[in-house]
């Protein structure tokens, strides 16, 4: 298979939320010794949330320089400014507002305050990465972090729906099964335009998704695969299901 994927299994939500922040780090300054800046698209969800908080607590902390990194999400939740539930208040919340980045490149999905439909705020955050990209298609992210739904989901393309089809950088959700139905998502070709993909999971919960998507492809978590590389950071209740660890 050419796929370039790995799944690395870690004792718990806690530990693998602490690596996933170590590794994280180092993703980015990487980034900047080659290049002085870097990106990464945030994701929402509960495993999320810890790992920004242990990116905030992180004694390496500073070898980023953050006011250096372009932050993107991969999905929002189409809600108003400041919802407690909106994937941007939960970062924003965790660590970045409480770090010194650069307002410039910080570039949350536009919300159902700002605008009115969800295809609004997609057609919006499309025509903005294609400024970011230089005029068209999407920046080649350095880091995307993905969360995983129970049913298979990563961002908001969720198995059935058809915005995982949809073609483009960005997408109007509707009809999500995960509250709220309406949402934003990146396309899956956007998605896989990152350079480096890691799909997180914890808890038992996930352990059917996790393996059905390793193994037959089929749901939405199943079809990322980077432009580099695709690592599954899991904990061992995640990966309970699984037989092998190589993909
Ligand atoms: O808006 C969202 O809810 C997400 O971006 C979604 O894709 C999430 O990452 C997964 O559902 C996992 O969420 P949990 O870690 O909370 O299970």
């Amino acid at each position: 298979m050419s796929r370039s994927g790995a799944v690395i299994v870690h004792e718990g939500a806690e530990v693998l939320a602490e690596a996933v922040a170590s590794r994280l780090i180092n993703r980015l300054a990487d980034a900047q010794a080659q290049r002085g800046e870097a990106s990464i698209v945030l994701t929402g969800g509960r495993i999320a949330a810890k790992v920004y908080q242990y990116v905030l607590e992180s004694p390496i902390r500073s070898v980023v320089d953050w006011s250096k990194v372009d932050f993107w999400w991969g999905d929002e939740r189409f809600l108003p400014s400041g919802d407690p539930e909106r994937n941007e208040t939960q970062a924003r919340a965790a660590f970045l507002d409480r770090i010194l980045l650069d307002p410039e490149r910080v570039h949350p999905m536009a919300a159902s305050d700002v605008v009115d439909t969800p295809e609004e705020a997609a057609a919006l955050y499309a025509a903005e990465l294609e400024t970011a990209a230089g005029g068209s298609g999407v920046p080649a992210f350095d880091l995307l972090l993905l969360g995983i739904g129970e049913d298979g989901h990563v961002a908001s393309l969720f198995p059935g729906n058809p915005a995982l089809d949809a073609d483009g950088a960005a997408v109007g959700v509707r009809e999500a099964p995960k509250p709220p139905p309406e949402r934003v998502s990146l396309t899956m070709s956007a998605l896989n335009s990152a350079t480096a993909a890691w799909i997180i999971a914890s808890g038992a919960g996930k352990a059917e998704a996790v393996d059905e998507a390793l193994s037959k492809r089929e749901l939405p978590a199943g079809r990322v695969e980077a432009a580099g590389h695709t690592r599954w950071l899991v904990d061992k209740d995640a990966a309970a299901n699984l037989k092998h660890l190589e993909f």
